[in-house]
């Protein structure tokens, strides 16, 4: 076993990483058909493992449950939660055996142990699955060669995988067959049924690799989509108490703050976003935004560098090999900051004082989204995938923020996004250094519109409003969005 994607000969990257292609609604015209009657055992059932197969079950799929021995034994919440659904639960030697598709969605860390203790038990010509391509490309698992190997991954935590489709919608989803394990030709056939049995169709279904899927994933979570919006709170916060701003005040500013601002990011992108500010708070706004993306640009590259090269997933690697020390430790320090001691005071805030007050939280969203997607797409990563993995995921691990600050969006995420994060938090807030000196409560915890004359110059905002509209993932995410948009009219009636 070794870094699969760095055995490839160049071109052969070049090609994995460019499969990305918006499937048309008619691909899935044949639903769950594919996998009717057939036996789909999930291993885990987490975040992802219990909201996935709560669908499945509700597009008319045979779904059951294999955990390991001790879940059962010491009836923990895995075993507990599928009991009390209704599935059967049994062991891996109860279950595997009897598989026809087997859905890995354990931990990435646990994979390869997984991996080994199912794939003697699989029977001949079952397929095997994952929500996530680390362990095939980062850890070169290789898969015994009848079995068919699949990805299914959406691209957001398991609660909206749930949420959304019991309104009777999904979350967009990346689909995969593994070049080296298709050898009946029916991934592709798999791969459609179970998308649309978890309502990824819906929503809209991209054809990727799991070389595509893991190299942006990675590089989505550990920035803008994680890192950023930890390091963004914790140093928000502490500015505005160093300033004298009400620390409750602040602590529910902040958690909810992310929430309120992504909202319109959603539905009108970064413009959208941006046009909610006054005329003269957008220009500051696009004014400091530019500042730090001159600032974090490196950080973003080296990110993505270490992504591509594999430096990453290795570094991890050695974590996990060593209990994970550090990931334990970044989760302790996480917990120590105050911003997530300081409890939120029951203080209204309106929706629009979120964006008046948190210009420099309006200015680091821009900043990342952009960054995020410009780094992945310089890389070899196509718009689409680099929409879902930066813009399209920022306001749903928002909103988990909203609940319960950053412990709850790092007990939600992957243990994989959560050590990303960590490791980017921790270099961007040292870079943000001097930047955040010249900080003052007027783009964080003020209205800025109270402390200028109101005065803008035309030709300024022009030129601004223009940049904002003609960056490539304002033209991408306005044509996914329309897809999503026409898509969710039809589903929804
Ligand atoms: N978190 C998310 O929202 C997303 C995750 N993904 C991907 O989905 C996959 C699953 O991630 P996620 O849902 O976060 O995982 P979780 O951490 O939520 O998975 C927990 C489950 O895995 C089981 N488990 C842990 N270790 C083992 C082991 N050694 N053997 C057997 N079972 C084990 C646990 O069992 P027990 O009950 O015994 O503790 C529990 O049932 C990953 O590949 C991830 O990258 C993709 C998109 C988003
Ligand atoms: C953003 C983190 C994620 O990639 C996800 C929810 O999509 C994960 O690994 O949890
Ligand atoms: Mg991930
Ligand atoms: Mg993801």
């Amino acid at each position: 076993m070794g870094n699969y994607f760095n055995t490839l000969p160049l071109r052969e990257q070049l090609n994995q990483l460019g499969v990305c292609e918006f499937m048309d609604g008619s691909e899935f015209n044949d639903g769950v058909e594919a996998l009717k009657g057939k036996k789909i055992v999930i291993v885990g059932a987490g975040a992802q493992g219990l909201n996935q197969g709560l669908n499945m079950r509700d597009s008319g799929l045979d779904i059951s449950y294999a955990l390991r021995q001790a879940a059962i034994d010491e009836k923990r919440a895995s075993f507990v939660n599928t009991s009390e659904a209704g599935f059967t639960v049994g062991t891996y030697d109860d279950l595997i055996p009897t598989a026809d598709l087997v859905i890995n969605l354990t931990p990435d860390k646990q994979h390869t142990a997984v991996v080994k203790a199912v794939m003697p038990l699989m029977k001949k010509g079952s397929a095997l699955s994952y929500s996530h391509g680390f362990n095939i490309v980062e850890e070169g698992t290789i898969i015994r060669e009848d079995i068919t190997v699949i990805m299914v991954a959406p691209k957001s935590p398991g609660s909206e995988v749930r949420h959304e489709y019991q309104r009777g919608f999904g979350v967009p989803t990346l689909i995969a067959v593994h070049p080296e394990n298709d050898p009946e030709g029916k991934g592709w056939a798999y791969a459609k049924a179970y998308a649309a049995a978890t309502g990824g169709h819906r929503a809209g279904c991209l054809k990727s690799s799991f070389v595509a899927e893991v190299k942006s994933d990675l590089m989505g979570e550990q920035t803008i989509l994680c890192g950023l919006l930890q390091t963004g709170s914790i140093l928000c916060f502490d500015k505005m108490t160093e300033k004298g701003v009400d620390a409750g005040w602040a602590s529910k500013f902040i958690q909810y703050g992310w929430e309120v601002i992504t909202e319109s990011l959603k539905h009108g992108g970064v413009s959208g976003m941006v046009d909610r500010l006054s005329n003269p708070a957008k220009i500051k706004c696009f004014e400091i935004s530019e500042e730090l993306k001159d600032i974090m640009r490196p950080l973003f590259q080296k990110h993505q560098d270490d992504i591509m090269s594999g430096e990453f997933s290795s570094t991890m690697m050695k974590d996990w090999s060593e209990d994970d020390k550090n990931l334990l430790n970044w989760r302790a320090l996480t917990g120590e900051t105050n911003f997530e001691k300081t409890a939120a005071a029951d203080v209204e805030i309106t929706e629009q004082e979120f964006y008046d007050k948190g210009l420099l939280m309006v200015a680091m969203v821009r900043a990342g989204v952009e960054l995020a997607y410009e780094t992945m797409t310089e890389a070899g990563i196509k718009g689409e995938s680099a929409y879902y993995e930066s813009l399209h995921e920022t306001p749903l691990i928002a909103n988990t923020i909203a609940r319960k600050k950053l412990f709850e969006m790092n007990r939600v995420i992957s243990d994989t996004a959560e050590y990303g994060c960590y490791l980017f938090d921790h270099a961007c807030k040292p870079l943000l250094g001097d930047f955040m000196k010249s900080v003052e409560t007027d783009i964080i915890g003020m209205d800025y519109n109270d402390t200028v004359d109101g005065q803008v110059d035309n030709v300024t905002l022009i030129q601004i409003n223009e940049k904002l509209r003609s960056h490539d993932i304002e033209k991408v995410g306005s044509r996914l969005r329309k897809a999503m948009t026409s898509m969710k009219q039809i589903a929804l009636g």
